[in-house]
């Protein structure tokens, strides 16, 4: 089991030239970062659609994952324009976004909407990159009471499989800051617990997304699995600082289950 899991997603930021540098430069830093090649931090990009086959291609032998940015709620059929879980799986994508505040907000996506993707997602054996949090800011307690209903709602009737929660207070997202340590702390140990007491979810973990770079894993510690990042990972040398913060958790933690 990874000690430490660190994803990013490119959003829709990069072109298919740039994407296909950063994958490279992420290989590189990856095979370069022991804690990432002995699987004691789990490391996964998540490239828009067409760059995912140049992104798996990218990272192989690196022990990188690759997760799609979203996926149908469907296997197959007439569905234009969406992307099969099945299919994802079937080219060796391992994970899959899924809940994205903006896709809930910018195209409506419903937690009954999350919740059918989450089913389908498990059904062909993808890991869910569950993305929750709370729109407005507000007390740590109550972020943590909406955001613990998107997981279970969003699982409620899924499948058996381990759950990736990237918990990511909307209002920290593309903003010049995380949200505070001791906001994050509330909610992360919450939906900790929530996690590990899901039937079926056996390593699942609950990673912190919002405005995160390097410096804030160090800061949280204890207090979560690791980190989503956005645009503070476009830099590689910033996804490599943060990597060699997780390698620090990832001694810390071993040493305290040794
Ligand atoms: O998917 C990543 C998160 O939405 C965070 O993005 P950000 O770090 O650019 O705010």
């Amino acid at each position: 089991m990874p000690q430490v899991t660190v994803g990013v997603s490119l959003k829709m930021y990069f072109g298919h030239r740039a994407a296909r540098e950063w994958a490279a430069e992420v290989a590189d830093i990856a095979a370069r970062t022991p804690a990432v090649a002995d699987g004691r931090i789990e490391l996964f990009i998540a490239p828009t659609y067409p760059q995912l086959l140049p992104a798996l291609e990218a990272v192989a032998g690196t022990r990188t994952r690759v997760a799609a940015q979203d996926a149908a709620a469907h296997d197959r059929g007439a569905y234009t324009g969406e992307v099969s879980p099945a299919e994802l799986a079937e080219i060796g994508v391992g994970m899959v976004e899924l809940g994205h505040a903006e896709r809930r907000r910018l195209y409506g996506e419903t937690d009954a909407v999350v919740a059918a993707k989450t089913a389908a997602a498990l059904r062909n054996g993808l890991v869910p990159v569950l993305c929750v949090g709370e729109t407005e800011r507000v007390s740590p307690e109550e972020a943590l009471a909406s955001s613990a209903a998107q997981v279970r709602s969003a699982v409620a009737d899924a499948p058996a499989g381990r759950l990736v929660v990237a918990y990511e207070p909307v209002w920290a997202i593309g903003a010049p800051e995380p949200a505070p340590v001791s906001h994050t702390r509330v909610v992360t140990a919450g939906l900790r617990e929530l996690v590990a007491a899901l039937p079926g979810r056996d390593g699942s973990v609950v990673v912190y997304g919002g405005s995160a770079g390097p410096g804030l894993l160090a800061e949280l510690g204890d207090d979560v699995d690791g980190l989503f990042l956005g645009r503070f990972a476009h830099d590689p040398a910033a996804l490599a600082a943060v990597l060699t913060e997780a390698t620090a958790l990832a001694d810390a933690r071993e040493g305290v289950r040794a």
